[in-house]
């Protein structure tokens, strides 16, 4: 089974951390899975180059003009990056980005020719409403353009509540929620929606990784806090490679 993690260090990271990410880079020269970090678009450009795909946290939809402050697919393109995340929750409340602007950012990564990585996930009130499955039909609907059969996407399913609270779902719930949003896919895209790597995000760490990354239809995860340390972040992956 295809296996990717992807640690996302949001609005983390300067230079004084470029050496223990190579530190830890070394340690994983061949990873038998997809291994990412996406950094602050300033280091981009000063971490590829090794076993360690670098990708970009988010994506303007237009290709460039009068944006002041924002940064298009194609420069993270140019910067070295060949992962984007779009429609994180953090944009979609810090930023009220809608699901269709999240569809424009990836349209706008596949024509720079960057993957996306495109979340969803639940608020706590949602989850609490028993609303789950019903917010994440529709923003996988909206926010997931048709040429997704076409082209690479991966789907992380971060519930709002999980993201830095210690917080998850349980083992049953992670399970049931990643077979409804495979079923979704295939549903819409056929043996592509079969194919589609699908992560888990919120409070992953050392002692709850495994669990989650050996339950069907999970390839791996979107890792927050537990990504900016190389103490932390080593054990994930070894989870994952062991699941
Ligand atoms: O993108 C990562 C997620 O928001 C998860 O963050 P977290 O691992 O700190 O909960």
């Amino acid at each position: 089974m295809y296996k990717m993690i992807v640690g996302n260090w949001k609005m983390n990271g300067t230079s004084a951390d470029l050496e223990e990410f190579f530190d830890f880079a070394n340690d994983w020269l061949n990873p038998m899975f997809d291994l990412m970090i996406c950094p602050p678009a300033t280091l981009i450009g000063r971490m590829t180059g090794t076993s360690v795909m670098i990708g970009a946290q988010d994506c303007h939809a237009d290709v460039k003009g009068a944006h002041t402050g924002d940064i298009s697919a194609e420069m993270l393109a140019d910067a070295g990056a060949t992962h984007v995340i779009v429609g994180h929750s953090e944009r979609r409340t810090d930023h009220a980005e809608t699901n269709a602007m999240v569809a424009a950012k990836t349209n706008a990564a596949w024509n720079a020719e960057m993957k996306v990585i495109l979340c969803i996930g639940e608020t706590e009130a949602q989850y609490r409403a028993g609303e789950t499955l019903d917010v994440l039909r529709t923003q996988m609907a909206e926010s997931i353009p048709d040429g997704a059969m076409k082209t690479n996407i991966t789907i992380a399913y971060e519930p709002v509540w999980a993201i830095g609270t210690g917080l998850t779902p349980t083992l049953q719930e992670i399970a049931d929620v990643h077979a409804f949003i495979r079923e979704t896919l295939v549903a819409r895209f056929g043996d592509a929606g079969a194919a589609m790597p699908l992560l888990y995000g919120g409070s992953v760490k050392a002692s709850n990784a495994r669990d989650i990354f050996v339950l069907p239809n999970v390839n791996g995860g979107l890792v927050g806090g537990a990504s900016l340390r190389k103490a932390d972040f080593t054990p994930i992956c070894s989870a994952l490679e062991q699941a």
